[in-house]
């Protein structure tokens, strides 16, 4: 093609070089537009290589994983993560520390509390309780009542005195600047450190499965708007809490300790002067004989790291994989998590997982992640049938579960999407029926098997959430794979990974290894 320049071109005209440009001025023009061009080259790579990624990301496999909150949805993206991505698992890692330490501390800060209302309980019950201290143990009795279903109140008051002693008071004076560093790493961490809290009681605002209404909105005829219009994606994951944490480098040679890094050193030398004192109260017996009155198993709650208290508390920590695994930070909004198929038919294909927020109020926000979806993966922890929400203290866990399993079954939207089941905690449904301090049948009457056994109940909630798949509008003969699970073993949870990872890749739904 030959083209022609019009010598009167006014863009030729202002992009010529002047007249009396000298050869210098001419060479360090020439340099700046070949540097121009390069960045212009760049952006057009950047361009180029983002529009095949969004290419390639349609050919890739697309996963939610779904559940209350608790649930171990996190977990379960972690196991992917250090079987499929372990060297960004390795990258993580070391960032997980601030978020173990604020487990460990808040662990303390509980017992301490309970401690001190004890410790002020027996006093005044030779004194006589201040009005405060009476209002304070009145909703603590209200809360462990409703949590373990115990009515009668003479059983409380009945109890004969713990035998505290001196060295109780002063573990209480020398632990508590614990209580600061608590508040310093909660807002250093941000959102995800906070646990949800009963609102129910101020008004009502919890729906087990809030993105219904918004799937019926977005499906009127009148509305034209995708279901991805409908929210913002947060940015706000634990990817990004822990980007923050991420331990860095100082490019100052003035400042050879950035500020972050000030604060993690004095979090790690408060912690390393507790380290002793924590262990003595952790170990002490009429401590235990307090938790054990009070019905509280902090070794069988989420972030429970007291029994490592000497290796956490010291100052060359490094978190271990089972310390992440077992680490609590609650996720906010929604994550994407992406891993390479690394071996078999299938490698290289690109995963796609999404992590959400499980609280009732974050539910509706998982709407539009339900189109293009290629599998669920939900997550029902079945040692809660006698435990309720956090954020509505009236509700049952496993029957939240159920409501929220019975929405997702009945949108249309999923239609087409395979569902596999993790009747998950089975190792904390274990130790519970082991203890025998709760009989499901208080809490599902229908339950018929004489022999209760964490097989037995498996069965009898799958069977139940099959049923319900079964019963569902949107697609009657659509199968159901469920796995028993205790996702904080990485031993046991790695082969039903690959099995989840086969069954999805492949879409073989004829059959499942069921219990
Ligand atoms: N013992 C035991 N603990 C578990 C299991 N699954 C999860 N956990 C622990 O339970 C806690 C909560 O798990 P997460 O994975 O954070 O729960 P989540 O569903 O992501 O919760 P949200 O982010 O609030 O929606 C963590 O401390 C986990 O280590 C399990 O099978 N057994
Ligand atoms: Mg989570």
């Amino acid at each position: 093609m030959v083209t022609y320049h019009d010598p009167n071109d006014p863009f030729l005209i202002l992009l010529a070089p002047p007249l009396d440009e000298t050869p210098e001025q001419c060479k360090a023009r020439e340099a700046e537009e070949e540097a121009a061009r390069k960045v212009s080259l760049r952006i057009d790579e950047e361009l180029k290589a983002e529009k095949a990624a969004i290419k390639k990301k349609k050919n890739g496999v697309k996963v939610l994983v779904l559940g209350q909150s608790e649930s171990g949805k996190s977990t379960i993206i972690k196991n992917f993560q250090l079987a499929y991505a372990y060297q960004a698992w390795l990258d993580e890692r070391a960032s997980w520390r601030s978020v173990i330490y604020l487990n460990l501390i808040r662990s303390v800060n509980h017992i301490l509390e309970i401690l001190a209302l004890e410790m002020s309980n027996q006093d005044s019950s030779r004194h006589g309780p201040s009005p405060a201290t009476a209002r304070s143990l009145a909703h603590l009795r209200h809360s462990e009542e409703s949590e373990t279903d115990v009515s009668d109140d003479e059983t409380f008051v009945a109890q004969p005195p713990f035998a505290f002693t001196g060295k109780h008071k002063l573990l209480k004076l020398s632990l508590a600047p614990l209580r600061g560093v608590q508040k310093d790493l909660e807002v250093q961490i941000g959102a995800g450190a906070s646990e949800p809290e009963d609102l129910s009681i101020w008004y009502d605002c919890t729906d087990a499965a809030p993105f219904a209404e918004v799937e019926r909105l977005a499906a009127r005829p009148s509305n034209p708007r995708r279901p991805n219009e409908f929210f913002i994606r947060s940015n706000c994951g634990w990817k990004e809490t822990l980007n923050k944490l991420r331990p860095r480098l100082s490019t100052s040679p003035d400042h050879p300790n950035p500020p972050q890094k000030g604060k993690q050193n004095s979090v790690v030398e408060i912690l390393v002067g507790c380290s002793a004192n924590i262990k003595s109260l952790w170990t002490d017996e009429v401590v235990q004989a307090v938790l054990k009155r009070r019905n509280m198993r902090l070794e069988e709650s989420s972030g429970f790291f007291l029994d490592d208290v000497s290796r956490i508390a010291a100052r060359n920590y490094e978190p271990s994989d089972d310390d992440v695994l077992r680490a609590r930070l609650r996720t906010v909004g929604v994550q994407e998590y992406k891993f390479k198929i690394e071996k078999g038919s299938e490698i290289g294909r690109d995963w796609y997982m999404f992590d959400v927020g499980g609280v009732r109020t974050s539910r509706a926000a998982w709407f539009p992640f339900f189109e293009d979806c290629n599998a669920i993966i939900f997550m029902a922890p079945i040692s809660c049938f006698d435990e309720t929400l956090e954020e509505d203290h009236r509700v049952n866990r496993i029957k939240d579960s159920i409501l929220l399993w019975k929405a997702i079954c009945s949108s249309k939207l999923l239609s087409k999407v395979q569902f596999i089941l993790f009747l998950n905690k089975c190792d904390l449904l274990g130790a519970k029926l082991k203890r025998g301090t709760s009989k499901i049948q208080d809490y599902f009457p229908d339950f018929a098997n004489e022999h209760i056994d964490v097989k037995t109940i498996a069965a009898y909630f799958r069977h139940e959430f099959k049923r319900i798949l079964k019963n569902s509008t949107s697609s009657p003969i659509r199968p159901m794979f469920a796995h028993m699970t205790s996702v904080t073993n990485t031993k046991t949870t790695a082969a039903t990974l690959t099995s989840v990872r086969d069954t999805i890749v492949h879409n073989t739904l004829l059959n499942a290894d069921f219990i």
